[in-house]
C-alpha cells in the first residue's frame, strides 16, 4: 500500500505540499522531543538513557510501518538511526541538567 498524495501540475504546487509536510514534521518532532525530555526526567540512571534494545525495537516498528505506507525501509532506517542519535544526545543533556 502507499500513502495518497495530491497530484501537482507544477513546482509551485510541489513545493507548497513539501512545505506543508515539513511544518507537520516539525510539529511531530517537537512532540517527540517533549517525550524524550520526559524520559530524561523519569529514567533513574544515566546508563538507562541510551537503550540499545529499545533503539532496535523502534527501528523494527518503523520498518513495519514502511510496509503499510510504502516507504523505503533502508532510507527510514538511516533517517531514524541518525534522528535517534540527536534525540539521545538531547536526552543526556536534559538528564544531566535536571540533576546538577
Ligand atoms: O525509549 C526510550 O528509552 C527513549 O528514551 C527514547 C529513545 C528514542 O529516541 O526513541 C531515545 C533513547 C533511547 O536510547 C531509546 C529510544
Amino acid at each position: 500500500m502507499s500513502i495518497k498524495a495530491n497530484h501537482c501540475e507544477n513546482m509551485t504546487e510541489v513545493r507548497a505540499n513539501v512545505d506543508r509536510i515539513d511544518r507537520l514534521l516539525v510539529t511531530l518532532m517537537a512532540e517527540r522531543l517533549n517525550y524524550i525530555e520526559q524520559a530524561a526526567r523519569i529514567k533513574p540512571s544515566r546508563d538507562a538513557v541510551r537503550d540499545e534494545d529499545r533503539i532496535e525495537d523502534v527501528i523494527a516498528k518503523v520498518k513495519a510501518q514502511c510496509d503499510i505506507d510504502g516507504f523505503d525501509k533502508d532510507m527510514a532506517e538511516r533517517m531514524w538511526r541518525a534522528m535517534m542519535e540527536d534525540f539521545i544526545a538531547h536526552e543526556f543533556v536534559k538528564w544531566d541538567g535536571l540533576r546538577k
